[in-house]
């Protein structure tokens, strides 16, 4: 728990307070290699040579959560003068966005990190270079190994695990940070499947020489928004054209199973283990499925962000129950973790008023994500007649967001690549799930589970009749006795 006792102390000291006193206004200045210098009056910028940085680290898909989480990480290792050998190359699959962004800063950016008692910024420096993919394949192979033509994340590993083979060197090692259970193992499946359709012997030394570790990663980082922005340079006088706004918490752990070298990411807290599993169902199945949960009971109540939501006390109590009761149960607890103190920072994250994360950003992509996060946890309080209600509530919360009215009947919008498909199998069933249920791509065999698909039934009733707040209140009620 090392970690989270540090997060606690870092919550408590005092930090730029949201309002600072006044003081004689600096210049907003860009944010660039030349100017780094006069920001570093104010904020942390990197001390370190970042010409001298070996790119050994390229970051496929560079969003925001990656340059507040995986990247600070390197960025330590550089600044504290552990390494100057892990600089990291990001390249970009879908939007040239971040490249036109970043490239007239040097690729510096700034974070900040925000506590309900006001905030600190700093400069990433370990950013080397930036890549847009489809404008620069034969770079981003280079970079991986050595040209030619991909498209897809797999596309291009695949490559480049061959350009490597082919030139006997030796294979790099592919780290998943996606929230996705065992995401190594299912980036091995992709990264082999898709080698063993244009090679059957490359497939085969991909699946015995290339390391593919699970990881378990966490920061609560929502979209920058143009007001966020605004407000970087008001406050740190820093001109940057996308910096990224994020929490305290940070938590990092990784199957220790390296093929080619393993950056000295354990020196700046990052936790090597033999079996992330444990770790990675503790994080999924406890604060993404709560976030699912308040996301779509939130949204229907007619709130727009956590911080508000978790203020209300029949959301509290309702998702601190749906954590104890149903779903602490059903988890391993990780080596070196108190499970309650874990749960009670988890409330306190979603409170903090400062990151104020919008519930909009909890709903996207539930077609993806309640099948790793939430479903999973259903499935087995059924299989062993263990408590589900607040459970099968937060399912039914999506089949009325799928439904895309809230209580007050304000349209809400689905982010979602298989919406519209699931949005007309919600609308068809109305408060009967079935057809909804019957998508086994999502739901696997649930709808077939003796009494479910009534008991979810029961509860859309419910829902539709009393409204969400009362079904939330109902439910959370029984749950205590
Ligand atoms: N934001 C968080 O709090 C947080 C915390 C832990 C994990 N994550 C995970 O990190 C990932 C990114 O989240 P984010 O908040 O940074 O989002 P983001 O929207 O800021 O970044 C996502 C990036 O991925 C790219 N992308 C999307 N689909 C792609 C595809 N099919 N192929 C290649 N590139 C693609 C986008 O262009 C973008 O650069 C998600 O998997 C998320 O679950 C996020
Ligand atoms: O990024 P998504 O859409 O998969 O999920 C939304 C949030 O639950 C998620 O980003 C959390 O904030 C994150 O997993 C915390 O580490």
């Amino acid at each position: 728990m090392a970690q989270l006792e540090r997060f606690a102390r870092r919550l408590r000291r005092t930090v730029v307070p949201a309002q600072p006193a006044a003081e004689p206004v600096a210049r907003v200045r860009p944010l660039t290699s030349a100017t780094l210098e006069q920001h570093g009056t104010r904020l942390t910028v990197p001390t370190y040579d970042r010409a001298a940085l070996t790119p050994a680290v390229v970051h496929l898909s560079v969003g925001g959560f990656s340059r507040a989480h995986q990247l600070i990480y390197f960025d330590e290792v550089a600044q504290r003068r552990i390494s100057s050998g892990w600089g990291v190359v990001g390249v970009g699959l879908r939007a040239r966005t971040l490249q036109e962004a970043l490239a007239p800063q040097d690729n510096l950016y700034t974070v900040v990190e925000r506590s309900p008692d006001g905030e600190r910024a700093r400069v990433v420096g370990v950013l080397t270079d930036y890549l847009f993919a489809p404008d620069a394949p034969g770079a981003v192979l280079d970079r991986l190994a050595h040209p030619a033509a991909a498209r897809t994340v797999f596309g291009f590993l695949v490559e480049a695990l061959d350009r490597r083979r082919r030139a006997g060197t030796a294979p790099f090692t592919v780290v998943s940070c996606d929230n996705l259970h065992r995401n190594g193992d299912a980036t091995r499946a992709a990264v082999v499947g898709f080698a063993a359709l244009r090679d059957e012997v490359l497939a085969r030394w991909i699946a015995d020489r290339v390391a593919f570790p699970s990881s378990m990663v966490d920061r609560i980082t929502p979209q920058t928004t143009p007001e966020e922005r605004a407000a970087v340079a008001r406050r740190h006088r820093v001109d940057d054209r996308w910096p990224v706004i994020t929490e305290p918490f940070s938590q990092w752990v990784i199957e220790d199973t390296f093929c080619n070298g393993r950056p000295p990411l354990d020196q700046v807290g990052v936790r090597f283990v033999r079996d992330v599993t444990a770790h990675e169902l503790m994080k999924t199945r406890l604060l993404n499925a709560s976030h699912s949960a308040l996301g779509y009971l939130g949204t229907l109540a007619g709130h727009e962000r956590i911080d508000v939501l978790m203020g209300d006390p029949l959301f509290a109590a309702y998702v601190t129950r749906l954590m104890d009761d149903e779903v602490t149960p059903l988890i391993p607890v990780p080596e070196g973790i108190d499970l309650a103190e874990y749960k009670a920072t988890l409330l306190q994250r979603f409170a903090n008023p400062a990151i104020a994360d919008r519930l909009s950003r909890l709903c996207r992509r539930g077609s993806t994500k309640l099948p790793h996060h939430l479903l999973p946890s259903l499935r087995q309080a059924l299989a062993e007649g263990r408590p589900h209600a607040l459970l099968t509530l937060a399912l039914a919360g999506w089949v009325r967001y799928l439904q895309r009215v809230d209580d007050d009947g304000r349209p809400l919008p689905v982010e979602d690549d298989r919406g519209p498909h699931l949005q007309a199998l919600a609308l068809a069933g109305g408060t009967d799930p079935r057809p909804l249920l019957a998508e086994e791509s999502v739901f696997g065999d649930l709808g077939s589970v003796p009494g479910f698909a009534d008991e979810l039934a029961g509860v859309l009733r419910r829902l539709e009749r009393d409204g969400v707040r009362a079904t939330v209140a109902a439910a959370t009620r029984a749950s205590a006795r």
